[in-house]
């Protein structure tokens, strides 16, 4: 459960990346307790006159977007999106990600590749030297339940069904979730690589490549990671 310094610091970093949404934006709207606080100060910013059109990265942004009066387009209909803001699970300086905590990665990712600039927010309790702390989230069929469990413990992995309130999660696009213990991760994009290679995951919280700036509030502070492009 958060606290309120977290929540503070939530709410800090979400402001910074608010600050580069431009007039008549197309905005990805993540997922998440932080994406959440950044889509309220972008609907405050809306009442105010700005004006920018929403794509929600899950069902519950999309009605929550919805709720706050925000313009929406749907994610699967659009060919480009100006700067998405998302929270993560866990990231490194190298802006390697895991996301997914809950359960909306596969959509994220999506949203994520369609943008020019995508941007994480985060407390300061989400940087790591090494991911892999927090288990890698996997969406896999159903249909492929036991093929993927044998595929996951080969690449090493220890995968385990998410039950959410006593019940098997189901996400939005009607799957299950792995969560799936690699141990600390050496190399993500070889990971990566590996789990985009098994029929029947939808998707993986390994987000390599597709992030532009992190903003990770921390006390008073505020960092931001960039992407090298030297
Ligand atoms: O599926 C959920 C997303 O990847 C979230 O962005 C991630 O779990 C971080 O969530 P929060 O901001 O609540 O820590």
């Amino acid at each position: 459960m958060a606290n309120d310094n977290q929540n503070l610091e939530k709410l800090t970093a979400a402001k910074a990346a608010i600050a580069f949404v431009k007039n008549n934006d197309v905005v990805g709207l993540g997922t998440g307790s932080t994406a959440t606080l950044a889509i309220k100060e972008l609907a405050k910013l809306i009442k105010d006159g700005l004006k920018i059109t929403g794509v929600p990265s899950s069902e519950a942004t999309k009605k929550l977007a919805i709720s706050l009066g925000i313009p929406l387009l749907e994610l699967g209909k659009v060919r480009s999106i100006d700067v998405s803001i998302d929270g993560a699970d866990e990231f490194t300086k190298e802006l390697n990600l895991i996301k997914g905590g809950g359960g909306a990665l596969f959509r994220e990712k999506i949203m994520a590749s369609l943008s020019k600039k995508t941007i994480i927010v985060t407390d300061g309790s989400k940087l790591v030297e090494k991911l892999g702390a927090f288990k890698v989230p996997i969406e896999v069929n159903p249909n492929a339940e036991k093929y993927v469990m044998i595929k996951l413990k080969k690449l090493k992995g220890k995968p385990v069904k998410r039950i959410e309130n006593g019940k098997i999660f189901i996400t939005d696009n009607q799957n299950y979730i792995f969560d799936t213990d690699f141990g600390l991760i050496d190399d993500p994009e070889k990971l990566a690589y590996e789990l985009n290679q098994i029929d029947g995951v939808l998707g993986h919280g390994i987000f390599v490549n597709l992030t532009d700036i992190i903003f990770m509030a921390k006390g008073d502070y505020i960092t931001s990671y960039h992407k090298n492009i030297g």
